[in-house]
C-alpha cells in the first residue's frame, strides 16, 4: 500500500545540520499494523510527520496507492490529506468545541452537510466508546477519553491510513491498553492500516504486525513482530526485547544454573502452535525421567505467541539423552542443554 523509497530530512539550524531521518526505504501492506520503535531523537516523530508532508522531506519518494505524496501540490495534498488520519501524544483537540463539535471539525472542512456530519459524528462517537459525552468539552475528559476523541476526528473522513504519533505515551498503562484494544478493533473492523511509533516495546508487542527499529534516522532493524522477540539481531533491539520482557535472561541462566547443579538442565523455547504443546508429560509418560520445571514464561504478540521454559530433568543418563532426542525429532520444540 505504502512505498517508502530514500526517505531523507536534514534540519539545518544555526550552528548545526541533523539528519534526523536518514535514507529509509519500507514497504507497508494494506490493512497491517506497522511499528517504528526508537528511543527519543531517534528520528521517529520526523518520519512519521513526513508521511502526510507536515514536514517536507530533503530527498526521497512516499508512494500510497500510486500516489506519489511528495510530489502532490498544496492542492492535491489537502485532498490526498483526506485519506490519511493522524492522532498525537497529546491529542491536538480543540479545547473551546465539545467532543461531537471536535469530530465534526475535519468534516466541516471537507465540506459535509450538517445533516451528514450529524450522523456520522454519532457514528463515530459510538465506535470509539464516548456515547452519552457529546457535549462535554475536553477539559472535562480523562487522558483516555481525549484520545478516543482525537481517534474519532482522524477517523471522521474515513481514511485508508492512521498515523498514531506516541498516542498512548501520556497515559497510564490500563488506559493504554484500552486505547490500544480500540485500534486493533478498528484495524480489523474496517481493515484500516495503521503506523505508529513508540518507544515502547510494549506497544509493539500487543498490537503490530511488524516492527522497525529506529536508530541515528535508519532503520536498522526490520521484521515480523514475533521473529524480532525471538530473534532480534542487533544491541538496540535486544534492550527493547528485553525492556519489554521485564528481564534480562542470561542472568537468569546464571542464577539458575548455580541453583540447580544436579540432572540437566533444557531451556525448551515454543513458538506459536507448539506454545500449546503438552510436551512435558508426554517426555514424563515416555521416558523413566524426573522434569522439574525450574522457570517457565509465555508471552504473547499479534503476529504468535512463544514461550521459554527452563526445566531440571534427572534420571538414567541414556533416558534423559532419549527424551531430548525426542524433543528435537518429533517436536516442533526448541531445545537447547545448558
Ligand atoms: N524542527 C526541527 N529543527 C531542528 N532539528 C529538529 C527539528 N525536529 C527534529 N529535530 C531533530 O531531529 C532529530 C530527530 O527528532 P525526532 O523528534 O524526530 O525524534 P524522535 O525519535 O521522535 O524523538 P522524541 O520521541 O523525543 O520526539 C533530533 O535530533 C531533533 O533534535
Amino acid at each position: 500500500m505504502i512505498s517508502i523509497k530514500g526517505l531523507k530530512k536534514e534540519f539545518i539550524t544555526k550552528d548545526r545540520q541533523i539528519t534526523a531521518v536518514d535514507h529509509v526505504d519500507i514497504d507497508i501492506n494494506n490493512g497491517e499494523i506497522f511499528g517504528v520503535i526508537g528511543y527519543s531523537g531517534a528520528g521517529k516523530s520526523t518520519f512519521i510527520r513526513l508521511i502526510n508532508r507536515l514536514e517536507e522531506p530533503s530527498a526521497g519518494t512516499i508512494t500510497i496507492e500510486d500516489n506519489e505524496i511528495t510530489n502532490l501540490n498544496q492542492n492535491e495534498l489537502r485532498i490526498a490529506r483526506q485519506d490519511i488520519g493522524m492522532i498525537f501524544q497529546h491529542f491536538n483537540l480543540l479545547w473551546s468545541r465539545t467532543v461531537a463539535e471536535n469530530i465534526a471539525f475535519p468534516l466541516e472542512i471537507a465540506g459535509v452537510s450538517k445533516e451528514k456530519r450529524k450522523k456520522r459524528v454519532q457514528e463515530l462517537i459510538d465506535l470509539v466508546g464516548l456515547t452519552g459525552r457529546e457535549n462535554a468539552y475536553p477539559s472535562q475528559l480523562s487522558g483516555g477519553q481525549k484520545q478516543r476523541v482525537g481517534i474519532a476526528r482522524a477517523l471522521a473522513n474515513k481514511p485508508k491510513l492512521l498515523l498514531c504519533d506516541e498516542a498512548t505515551s501520556a497515559l497510564d498503562p490500563e488506559t493504554t491498553n484500552s486505547i490500544l484494544d480500540l485500534l486493533v478493533d478498528i484495524n480489523e473492523k474496517m481493515g484500516l492500516t495503521i503506523i505508529l511509533i513508540t518507544h515502547e516495546m510494549q506497544v509493539i508487542r500487543k498490537i503490530c504486525h511488524r516492527v522497525a527499529v529506529m536508530e541515528n534516522g535508519k532503520i536498522v532493524e526490520l521484521g515480523d513482530v514475533l521473529d524480532v522477540f525471538l530473534h532480534p539481531q542487533q544491541p538496540i533491539t535486544k534492550k527493547f526485547v528485553h525492556q519489554a520482557m521485564g528481564n534480562d535472561e542470561d542472568e537468569n541462566i546464571s542464577s539458575i544454573m548455580e541453583t540447580n547443579s544436579e540432572g540437566t538442565l533444557l531451556k525448551l523455547q515454543f513458538i506459536g502452535e507448539s506454545a500449546n504443546q503438552a510436551l512435558i508429560s508426554q517426555i514424563a509418560k515416555r521416558y523413566e525421567v524426573d522434569i522439574n520445571i525450574l522457570q517457565g514464561k509465555i508471552t504473547n504478540t499479534k503476529t504468535g505467541s512463544y514461550g521459554t521454559l527452563f526445566v531440571q530433568v534427572t534420571g538414567n543418563d541414556s533416558e534423559i539423552e532419549s527424551a531430548i532426542k525426542y524433543i528435537q525429532s518429533e517436536t516442533s520444540v526448541e531445545v537447547e542443554v545448558i
